[in-house]
């Protein structure tokens, strides 16, 4: 049955405006003032803005890590990232060395297929470059739409790849139209950190961050600008999190490099003290790139405000307190990597951003949905409210006052990094498609109805858009 969204304030990364969505097929078929439609499902969306459904382009869901496996698995991974207003995530699917990388991204479909109650891509992590390798991206990247690939410059010994992959992943990238996506820090100088501290006997978890430190993850970012103006490729930085790696991506733009870069909410409203907390309690802010000191909160802040960061992703990755973050009970290097946000991330930017006058309204939209349908190929079926999009919509009350808790978040995960936080503004009802997900606020989706996106490559949305009419043709 069709839709039609009355009178809410429909916000994209360009306007705000009171109006109406007819949705036809799971498609906007219509926007304008005063719609009629008599076959159509009337929903009232007064009083509350109606938002394109936000786009998580980093999120790790089912994924073993640390010796362990993630707690949120794609079912309650995605009902969670629905309640939040998440409606499209893209996930990294983890290969294996010598294994193919086809493996890999079967086992992720399995993984995902008949649980995601939202849509859903896969980003490929690669750390090494072997003939299979290079004979196998390209076909993955034309058949499967994975138009990104993952490496990581840490965690030495385990998911760490050297400069010469990084730097022939970004030739990669830029031969076949992909987005070479890095986790920036310096992985052998962090290992040896690490190896220190725990001779000294330094154990507890606030050491995860003195031995990450910010000066590690700037030398990281900038060597990856380097090779990417080399490589005369593109580059998006994740999880960035300090001065130092926000100055480097700042150095490259200016350069008019195509590098891009990605905050998290919890380097936004949390900072290192976190880990300091007692009773071992500072496990649960363990996050690679680490947690920095609370000053650099505001220059990341004012890296989205000015466009130095494109993009907030949640870096979901959620391991339980007990059981899990306890494996790192007597060494701080064990703790597994990561928390729960994938719920969080949409208000708390709203809140954090939005209501306290930090962000535009609009510059709200652009960062939680736009930017990332747009640089990870998506744009503009995902990302935005216009004629012909999907009907991926978010409707959202500003004027509820909650407080953010294990009790009441959706995840499986067994507390929440943001214990205690209030945030204004909610969605109340989510659709993907068209269908409700979300309904005032109660779950009434369907796990296997997320559909998987098969994403087109770096740029050629802009090709399209300047494609020259056939000759002879009207235009
Ligand atoms: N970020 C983090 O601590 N865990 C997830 C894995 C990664 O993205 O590095
Ligand atoms: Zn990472
Ligand atoms: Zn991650």
């Amino acid at each position: 049955m069709r839709k039609l969204i009355k009178s809410g304030t429909i916000v994209t990364a360009a306007d705000t405006y009171i109006g109406d969505i007819l949705i036809d097929n799971g498609l906007i078929a219509m926007i304008g003032i005063g719609l009629n439609a008599n076959d159509a499902e009337i929903v009232d969306a007064s009083g509350c803005y109606v938002f394109p459904g936000g786009v998580d382009p980093h999120t790790h869901l089912d994924m073993p890590f640390g010796g362990t496996v993630t707690r949120d698995d794609f079912e309650s991974g995605t009902i969670a990232a629905a309640f939040g207003g998440t409606t499209t995530i893209v996930d990294f699917c983890l290969t294996a060395k010598g294994k193919p990388l086809a493996d890999a991204v079967q086992t992720w479909h399995a993984k995902s297929g008949d649980k995601a109650v939202i849509d859903y891509g896969f980003h490929l992590m690669v750390s090494e470059v072997t003939d299979d390798v290079l004979l196998e991206l390209p076909r993955i990247i034309e058949e499967e739409g994975i138009t990104s690939l993952k490496v990581f410059m840490a965690y030495k010994n385990v998911l760490q790849a050297d400069d010469g992959t990084l730097y022939r992943m970004l030739q990669v990238a830029k031969e076949q139209g992909a987005l070479v996506m890095v986790h920036a820090e310096n992985g052998d100088v962090i290992d040896y950190l690490i190896r220190e501290a725990l001779a000294a006997g330094n154990t507890a978890p606030i050491y995860h961050a003195l031995t990450r430190p910010a000066v590690l993850e700037g030398e990281a970012t900038g060597r990856a600008a380097a090779l990417t103006e080399l490589a005369d490729s593109q580059l998006y930085v994740v999880h960035v999190t300090c001065a130092e790696a926000v100055w480097k991506i700042a150095e490259a733009r200016k350069k008019g490099l195509r590098v891009y870069g990605e905050t998290c909410p919890q380097y936004l409203v949390l900072d290192q003290t976190d880990l300091e907390k007692p009773d071992f309690e500072g496990a649960k802010y363990v996050w690679s790139p680490p947690l920095r000191e609370k000053w650099n909160q505001q220059v990341l802040w004012d890296a989205l405000w000015n466009g130095q960061l494109q993009a907030v992703g949640s870096d979901q990755c959620s391991f339980d307190f007990k059981g899990q973050k306890e494996l790192g009970i007597d060494d701080f290097s064990k703790i597994p990597n990561g928390g729960p946000t994938i719920e969080d991330r949409f208000s708390l930017l709203y809140s954090e951003g939005v209501h306290k006058g930090r962000l535009s309204i609009n510059k709200f939209v652009d960062i939680i949905a736009t930017a990332g349908a747009k640089l990870f190929g998506l744009f503009p079926q995902k990302g935005t409210i216009a004629i012909g999009s999907d009907a991926d919509i978010v409707i959202f009350d500003p004027s509820v006052e909650r407080t953010l808790s294990a009790e009441t978040h959706h995840m499986k995960v067994d507390y929440n990094a943001f214990e205690g936080m209030q945030v204004f503004g909610e969605p109340v009802s989510v659709l993907v498609r068209g269908e409700f997900v979300i309904r005032d606020r109660a779950f009434v989706g369907k796990p296997g109805s997320g559909r998987y996106l098969h994403r087109r490559r770096f740029g050629d949305a802009e090709k399209q858009a300047v494609k020259k009419p056939p000759a002879g043709g009207s235009g």
